[in-house]
């Protein structure tokens, strides 16, 4: 069902009284119709005096007497009067996902099949890989794809490359759909909550290339899949989405990665979502998901 167009506050400030009050009030003042309001309230961290507040605002685009810059510029005092981390988004724009993808196809032509049924709302402006396996199958969608090849001796180049194409579409997001490469601290750091993984295990369970292994060595009886955002800490970052299933001694690797490539599937494409509805906000190294 196509939705009427809407805004969407997403914000964090330090928790005090009044906040709600003064940004309702805010939206209220303008007739401003409110769509779905989510809040939460984090306690004070170790060493901290103050806990910090998280809100996510949608608000009926006709309802207002503005457009979205005109909505930003009359919202931002009230965001330096509290403090606040905030952005407004618009659900007319359509976000553009960069997908990058080394030679497991699963999650890539997941991610494809979703955008080609428009089950998820994205621009697709091209895909990455550092093999050219899926060439012909990307471009049979009609997507740019383009082979940046990645050794030990060029991985430097081969980032800046990918940052050069990433810049080059006007990506806002860039997926990692079973990238198995591990991208350098200053394309992490370039793009901060804005690079997303797909991890084929339970995390912090079993970090790094070869999960499944290490979980049938362990004889574990639960296995999943996270998605996260990346950092330069491998399999480190602030993690979006899980979800497992249950294993036992008659599975074997083999087993374990068909299982595991319909749950790395729906755990990717649930996080990805909640991406791209600015439904995830970052508190330090964890989330607040307002699913
Ligand atoms: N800076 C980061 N880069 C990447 C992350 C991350 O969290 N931070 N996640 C990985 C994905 N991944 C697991 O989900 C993963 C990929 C690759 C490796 C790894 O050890 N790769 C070896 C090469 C392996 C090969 O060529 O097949 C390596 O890079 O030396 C571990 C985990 C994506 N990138």
């Amino acid at each position: 069902m196509h939705r009427e167009r809407f805004y969407t506050l997403s914000a964090s400030c330090p928790d005090r009284v009044g906040i709600v009050a003064r940004v309702s009030g805010f939206i209220a003042e303008h007739k401003g119709w409110i769509l779905e309001t989510s809040l939460h309230a984090e306690p004070p961290g170790e060493g901290e005096e103050v806990g910090r507040y998280f809100m996510r605002i949608e608000i009926k685009a006709s309802s207002l007497p503005f457009h979205l810059a005109e909505f930003r510029e009359r919202f931002r005092p009230i965001a330096e009067e509290f403090d606040m981390e905030w952005k407004i988004s618009d659900s007319a724009v359509k976000k553009r996902v960069v997908v990058l993808v080394s030679k497991q196809e699963h999650c890539l032509y997941d991610l494809l099949a979703r955008w080609q049924s428009k089950e998820l709302d994205i621009e697709i402006p091209c895909v990455i890989s550092n093999h050219d396996t899926f060439r012909g199958f990307v471009e049979w969608h009609g997507i740019p794809f383009h082979h940046v090849p990645v050794t030990a001796d060029n991985k430097a180049a081969a980032y800046a490359e990918v940052q050069r194409l990433f810049e080059d579409v006007g990506g806002d997001v860039m997926v990692l759909a079973r990238y198995m490469q591990i991208l350098s601290p200053e394309l992490c750091g370039a793009y901060p909550g804005r690079i997303l993984n797909i991890h084929h295990s339970f995390l912090p369970s079993f970090v790094g290339a070869r999960p499944y292994h290490q979980a049938w060595t362990k004889g574990v009886k639960l296995i999943g899949a996270t998605c996260h955002y990346v950092t330069a800490q491998l399999d480190q970052g602030p993690i979006i989405e899980q979800d497992v299933i249950r294993i036992d001694h008659s599975d074997s690797v083999e087993d374990m990665v068909r299982y595991g490539k319909d749950i790395e599937k729906t755990v990717l494409a649930r996080g990805l979502r909640y991406h791209l509805e600015d439904r995830v906000l970052v508190h330090g190294n964890k989330t607040i998901v307002f699913r």
